[in-house]
């Protein structure tokens, strides 16, 4: 269990964080999502005690050395280009102590881990940016944490990369790690993470289960396209707006109104073409919560 509280950070006369109190469960994937700026890599970098002129208390698993507890994987690229894989993260594991045949071995089974074994002698220099992201977190590894702080972890990358290093986040879960999540892409979050905390403006506006955020917040829809436009009296299960080429209805009864379409298309010789629900969606939890999208122009 990792307990946050009253974290504040000042850059100068900069409020980066404004009094934030989070509690992570031992063993859960944690998503911390917010736009640009709102203060997510400050927080990562005080738990992860990089930053450590802040206000408040952090404690992490049992107050046991949080050096060798945690792997810090910071969101800009940090590898040696001129060396290879196997080098960057030998390099890694002798800062944390290890050496020798052990530290041998370890880069090895990393390597594996991250699918980076047969590309073991090329300098990183050749590497993709998918590549170089997977070795990034390979370092934070080298030591086997037992919290892993990932910060934007999937920026700029293929989807073929992106699928890898979620694939390695469930193993380390599976495995009894504990991970903290940060991103602004709120499907990755929603994808990967059990708990998830939205921050704006240096603060934590909200945080739970995301099942219960989805449950409690989002509204799930119906979408519909048909020969003839959707009628009006549909207005009394919820919103209806024009998307795509079709009508989107918001509503807390999509089983209902999705029978009702059905009987106002059959009485009329069946000129529906779509119907589907639409699933509830992080992004409009944050919406609903914070009254803002979570896109760059609200910074
Ligand atoms: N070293 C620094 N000196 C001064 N201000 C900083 C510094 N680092 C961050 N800030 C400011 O603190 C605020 C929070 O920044 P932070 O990088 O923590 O946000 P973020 O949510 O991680 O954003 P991003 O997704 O862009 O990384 C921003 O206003 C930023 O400009």
């Amino acid at each position: 269990m990792i307990t946050i509280t009253n974290v504040t950070k000042f850059y100068g006369k900069k409020e980066a964080l404004k009094q934030i109190s989070l509690s992570i469960s031992e063993g859960s994937c944690f998503g911390l999502v917010g736009p640009n700026g709102a203060g997510k890599s400050t927080l990562l970098k005080i738990i992860a005690s990089i930053i450590q002129d802040y206000h408040g208390n952090i404690q992490v698993t049992n107050g046991r050395n949080r050096k060798e507890e945690i792997g810090y994987v910071p969101q800009e690229i940090c590898l040696e280009q001129t060396l290879s894989a196997y080098s960057n993260l030998c390099f890694f594991g002798k800062l944390y102590g290890l050496k020798g045949k052990t530290l041998q071995h370890r880069a090895t089974e990393v390597l594996h881990q991250i699918g980076l074994a047969d590309r073991v002698k090329d300098k990183v220099l050749h590497f993709s940016g998918g590549m170089k992201r997977r070795l990034n977190i390979g370092c934070a590894l080298m030591h086997q944490p037992k919290l892993i702080i990932m910060d934007e972890p999937t920026v700029g990358i293929d989807p073929q990369s992106r699928r890898y290093i979620f694939e390695m986040i469930r193993r380390l879960q599976q495995k009894g790690c504990t991970i903290i999540y940060a991103s602004h892409y709120m499907e990755e979050v929603e994808q990967l993470c059990d708990e998830v905390a939205f921050m704006d403006h240096g603060k934590t506006i909200h945080y739970g289960k995301t099942g219960d955020l989805l449950q409690q917040y989002a509204v799930p829809a119906i979408f519909v396209k048909g020969t003839i436009p959707l009628p009006k009296e549909m207005e009394r299960f919820g919103e209806v707006s024009p998307h795509k080429d079709g009508y989107l209805l918001t509503t807390k009864t999509p089983l209902s109104a999705m029978e009702e379409v059905l009987m106002f298309y059959k009485i009329r010789d069946n000129g529906l073409e779509r119907l589907e629900l639409v699933r509830p969606r992080l992004e409009d939890v944050f919406f609903t919560v914070t009254g803002n999208k979570l896109r760059d122009e609200i910074i």
